[in-house]
């Protein structure tokens, strides 16, 4: 018999506070030095235990298929790991917009991993969950430790960072999908920027390495930057589309949101240094 009780879970979006990229291994991916911070904005799975070996998702998202959805990829290797019968209904609200540097797939795989770690009771510890979700995709272990952090190597080599302020911010997401793959491949990217120590990203931030040549190939992410820069300092996320002002107060956000032009998409979130997802999973009794 099915369980009827549903394990409803946050997968927060991210922001890169700040993207270096320090050099370019042999395999072809580089190497990052990235401030990773949670919003409390973001996608919601809910989990639901079968007591056979099916995983369901519903709604599917348009143009990825069942098996490459990075929620059905999460389960599978939890299913590979488990040894036993282990089967789930999930259900996907979708809030994040694809491709726009706020890492929804990950974070949604990062939510899979921790929730049904616990709803089929197998116990991994967070370190082999991270080993696991690093195979999905670099962005995917920070969603599953679940701390705000200093990243370096492609993303997987986490130094937390619980003293990281947390302001509101506002996030202008330019109708545009960017592929990561297309923009780290490009000849006229920044790939030799000298590394810098925590104490130092701390203290002065830094910038996105990838902004440039992402403002070459989607012109309207650059008109967002120039835009927003109007009314307050922005940067791009990640690998975009995104861009981001950070703001004192919701209030704040909310005044500069008001004055973008009416067809920009956009919303306003609170930074955190604890992923909602864990806020929700590790809730202390
Ligand atoms: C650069 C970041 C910063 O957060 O950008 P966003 O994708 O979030 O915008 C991420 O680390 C991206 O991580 P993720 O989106 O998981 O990328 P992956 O699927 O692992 O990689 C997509 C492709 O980008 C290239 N890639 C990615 C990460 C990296 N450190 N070096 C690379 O060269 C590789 O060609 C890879 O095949
Ligand atoms: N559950 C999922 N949510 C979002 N994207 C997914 C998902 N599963 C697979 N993908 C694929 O991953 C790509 C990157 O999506 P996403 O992580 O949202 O972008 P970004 O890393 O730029 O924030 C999508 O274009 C889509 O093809």
């Amino acid at each position: 018999m099915t369980d009827t009780r549903w394990l409803s879970v946050p997968a927060p979006a991210k922001l890169n506070l700040m993207l270096h990229i320090t050099g370019r291994r042999p395999d072809g991916y580089h190497n990052l030095q990235t401030l990773f911070q949670f919003l409390d904005y973001g996608d919601t799975l809910h989990f639901r235990r079968r007591d056979d070996n099916e995983l369901t998702l519903v709604p599917a998202i348009d143009g990825v298929p069942f098996e490459d959805n990075l929620i059905i990829r999460a389960a599978r290797l939890l299913q590979q790991r488990a040894g036993k019968t282990c089967g789930a209904d999930i259900r996907l609200d979708k809030t994040l917009p694809m491709g726009g540097g706020l890492g929804g797939g990950s974070s949604d795989a990062a939510t899979t991993l921790l929730a049904l770690n616990e709803l089929w009771q197998l116990q991994l510890s967070p370190d082999e969950l991270a080993t696991l979700g690093l195979t999905l995709g670099a962005d995917v272990p920070v969603f599953v430790r679940g701390a705000a952090a200093f990243a370096e190597g492609v993303g997987e080599q986490l130094t937390a960072v619980p003293e990281l302020p947390e302001p509101w911010y506002l996030v202008v997401c330019p109708q545009v999908h960017v592929n990561t793959g297309k923009i780290f491949s490009h000849e006229g990217l920044t790939r030799d920027t000298a590394p810098i120590n925590i104490r130092t990203a701390l203290r002065q931030g830094g910038r996105n390495d990838c902004q440039q040549v992402v403002t070459v190939l989607y012109p309207e992410i650059g008109n967002a930057l120039n835009l927003l820069n109007k009314l307050s300092p922005a940067k791009m996320t990640g690998t975009g589309a995104c861009i981001f002002s950070s703001f004192g107060s919701e209030a704040e956000a909310i005044r500069v949101s008001d004055q973008l032009p009416a067809e920009y998409v956009a919303f306003v979130a609170k930074g955190v240094n604890q992923s909602p997802a864990h806020r929700v999973l590790f809730r202390p009794s």
